[in-house]
């Protein structure tokens, strides 16, 4: 970890290095400070260029350092100063990110030159920072206010040519990046460089930005919900109106401090490494993410184009994979290849805003439609994605035994049906995998990759190296009933279905939610979802319907208790938004605006008078520790389970699949902020007072951390012992 300095012409080059990305270690920064200043003194010194080793500038401050003592002796608010105010003219040459840290460093550089292939963004918001080098004072002075707090509030990687257009870079070159930031410099040599040191200059005036800011705190805080790190930084922005440069950077330090104590920053941190963790899957039988090499996918075919078919055609094709989409009839394939073919020009669109409309077939995947399977014979991996029917499914697999070639790899996009079951038909059950995407699969960044009893290590490598080449972040689990995100999601609308009859209104549960800081109520989202796939799903199981055992009491199955509730709202044809009726009344049939509905109430005020039910009207604490401990309580016996291979992986899941909020950092993570002995406690008073609702009975693992005071995270995985491992 070390910059390297070396002379082109009259121009001193620094390279930052260390890998992968050149973040700002404190070793990294010393020698950067270092490099600069030998070469500022250098009289054989005209000019000096900075760039990043391995192609990449720098992904920012080293975020594995945060929140240790002793690292701030050599600060990169020190670092940028000194490169600002050089005499000697400084350009940044950026390939591959400038990131965080990494574009505060080009900014206090005199010019910029990159990569039209690079990205520029100050993402700290991401992690739950503020830019502190100076970044939120330097951009707005840059670019303006309203375009720096875009970028800085969202967080946005934006693509060289957006960043060429809005004045962030100088120049924008195909190759030779290093090369043209060294003519830039000598080109520049003589200028002066007063008006290039954007410390010193004014923000512009833009109209009503009093206005404008408050408007940006409201639709942040309706975005964001709870998160305070958007919020620090529409406040650190506002200061360059008001304070001068170096006021404006002790502000930053302030917002920073004070982020850090709410224990989102670190509740983010702990989410992005994370996500990397996941990708570092290991299996019991020694099975490891970097021994076991995935096999190519050059041709991909997907199964069935409803929502979620036409998701995943879309997303494999976004990757460049070619994809042949198949439907059972001509009308069917037409709707599929509209729908398609609609979602596909929208990323062209995007493309096109990123200057990427030069790549060959605009960089997406061929897409070819037809209703014969024969088709398939000589594609890689098939990815079916009919509607969950356990019969089509296996009908589909065993059809598909005969026509694909033999080492194509057989994936099924169920969330929640037995995987061992699909590839028991199969003459290749090793090459059969769950790929459980996420609606809508061409945004959702989850996917779960589901291993069967037989699945091959090979076939586990590839399916997670797809979700890489997707763009999402796939996490491996074990194969039970609904897997482990959905699985979770039982015991949580158990509680709000309970809720429900006790007294809470549909509104009231999901606000209390949201303010928790869920992207989406509950209840809305079984909207979403349509209440008629759990209905049909509890009729299967014998748990209402034709089926239901008779004389069973309305409320009580299996001597447990029941909640008839959805299964009414579906008898009357409340499906949620698709039919414009659910837990809500929306505009129309597939509308998406939820109001409250007058007949809701009453339905359930009526309820609960057939079923002299005394209303108890939960207050947010008590609807929030209901739902979140049911959830959590289930995701550590995903854990006993081994379904799961830690704690990480469910947050990940949660954070990725289910909207929980991230400054939170995950389900498991909150249970461990708030602690195990209060979440145990919490569940036992419930648990003994509705010995009926078994969910909430602890599990035994909760029990056993809690018993040993609730450890850290992650030492959680080493209290896990020897379980019978399904992963
Ligand atoms: C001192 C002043 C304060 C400044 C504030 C900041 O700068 S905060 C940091 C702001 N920067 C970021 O938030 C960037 C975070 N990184 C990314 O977004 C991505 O990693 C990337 C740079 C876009 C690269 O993505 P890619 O998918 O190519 O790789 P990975 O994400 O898997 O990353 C590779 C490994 O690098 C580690 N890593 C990435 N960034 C950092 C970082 N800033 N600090 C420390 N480590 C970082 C990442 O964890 C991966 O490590 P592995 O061990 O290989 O898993």
């Amino acid at each position: 970890m070390a910059a390297t300095r070396r002379l082109t012409h009259s121009v001193a080059v620094i390279t930052l290095n260390n890998p992968p990305v050149n973040a700002l270690s404190y070793s990294l920064r010393r020698s950067i400070i270092k490099e600069f200043v030998d070469a500022s003194k250098d009289s054989s010194v005209e000019a000096i260029v900075l760039c990043g080793a391995n192609g990449k500038f720098c992904a920012g401050a080293d975020i594995k350092e945060f929140g240790s003592t002793s690292v701030d002796s050599v600060s990169l608010n020190h670092i940028n100063d000194t490169i600002e105010s050089c005499k000697k003219p400084v350009v940044a040459a950026i390939e591959g990110v400038a990131l965080g840290g990494g574009l505060e460093l080009a900014l206090s550089c005199h010019y910029r030159v990159a990569n039209v292939q690079s990205l520029v963004g100050l993402p700290e918001v991401l992690i739950g920072m503020i830019p502190a080098a100076g970044g939120t004072q330097r951009l707005p002075r840059l670019i303006g206010i309203p375009a720096a707090l875009d970028m800085i509030v969202r967080g946005r990687h934006v693509p060289a040519t957006e960043a060429l257009q809005l004045g962030i870079l100088d120049e924008v070159v195909k190759t030779n990046t290093i090369d043209a930031a060294v003519q830039m410099a000598m080109k520049v040599l003589g200028q002066p460089l007063e008006n290039r040191r954007l410390g010193t200059l004014p923000v512009q005036a833009i109209p009503n930005v009093d206005t404008f800011l408050d408007t940006a705190v409201k639709r942040a805080k309706g975005q964001f919900r709870g998160a305070q790190a958007p919020l620090a930084c529409i406040e650190a922005v506002k200061a360059t109106l008001h304070l001068p440069f170096l006021k404006g950077v002790e502000n930053e330090r302030v917002l920073t401090a004070s982020l850090w104590s709410t224990g989102q920053p670190q509740a983010q941190q702990y989410a992005f490494f994370s996500e990397r963790e996941v990708g570092k899957w290991t299996t019991p039988s020694g099975g490891k993410w970097d021994k076991v090499p995935p096999k190519p996918i050059q041709t991909a075919a997907v199964i069935g184009l409803g929502t979620m078919g036409r998701g995943i055609v879309t997303s494999l094709s976004k990757a460049n994979i070619p994809v042949i989409a198949i439907e059972q009839d001509a009308k069917q394939l037409d709707q599929g290849r509209q729908a398609v073919n609609a979602l596909l020009d929208r990323e062209v669109e995007k493309l096109k805003l990123q200057g990427k409309t030069s790549v060959p077939g605009n960089g997406l995947g061929s897409v070819k439609f037809t209703v014969d399977l024969g088709d398939l014979h000589s594609v890689d991996l098939i990815i079916e994605a009919v509607y969950e029917n356990m019969q089509l499914k296996k009908e589909i697999f065993r059809k598909l035994s005969s026509i694909a070639k033999p080492d194509a790899f057989l994936c099924t996009n169920t969330s929640g049906l037995n995987v061992d079951e699909i590839a028991s038909v199969t003459n290749r059950p090793q090459q059969v995998i769950g790929t459980h995407f996420f609606s809508p699969a061409n945004i959702m960044r989850l996917l779960e990759v589901v291993r069967g009893q037989k699945t091959s290590l090979t076939t586990i490598a590839t399916a997670m190296s797809l979700g890489k080449t997707l763009g999402k972040v796939a996490v491996l689990v074990g194969n039970c009933p609904l897997f482990v995100g959905n699985r979770m999601l039982g015991p949580y609308l158990e509680q709000v279905n309970y809720l429900l009859e006790e007294g809470s209104y549909p509104e009231e549960i999901d606000q209390a939610l949201e303010e928790f800081g869920f992207a989406m109520g509950p209840c809305r989202m079984m909207d979403l979802a349509g209440l008629d796939v759990g209905w049909r799903s509890r009729m299967e199981q014998g748990l209402t319907g034709t089926n239901a055992p008779p004389g069973a009491p309305v409320r009580q199955r299996n001597g447990k208790r029941y909640s008839p509730l959805a299964d009414l709202l579906c008898e009357s044809g409340r499906f949620g938004q698709k039919t414009g009726k659910g837990w809500y009344q929306y505009e129309k049939a597939g509308g998406r605006i939820a109001k409250p509905d007058p007949w809701v109430r009453d339905f359930l005020d009526k309820y609960r008078r057939t079923h002299q039910i005394a209303r108890h009207q939960a207050n947010s604490q008590e609807i929030q520790d209901r739902c979140m401990f049911a959830l959590i309580n289930e995701g550590f016996r995903v854990l006993e389970d081994s379904i799961a291979s830690g704690p990480e992986d469910i947050d990940v899941i949660y954070n990725n699949g289910y909207g929980f909020p991230k400054h939170r950092g995950g389900p498991m993570y909150y249970a461990a902020n708030v602690g195990l002995p209060k979440v145990l406690s919490t569940l036992e008073n419930y648990s003994k007072a509705n010995p009926d609702v078994p969910s909430m009975k602890p599990a035994f693992l909760l029990r056993k951390l809690a018993a040993v005071g609730g450890p850290p995270i992650k030492e959680w995985r080493t209290q896990l012992g020897n379980t019978s491992s399904k992963l």
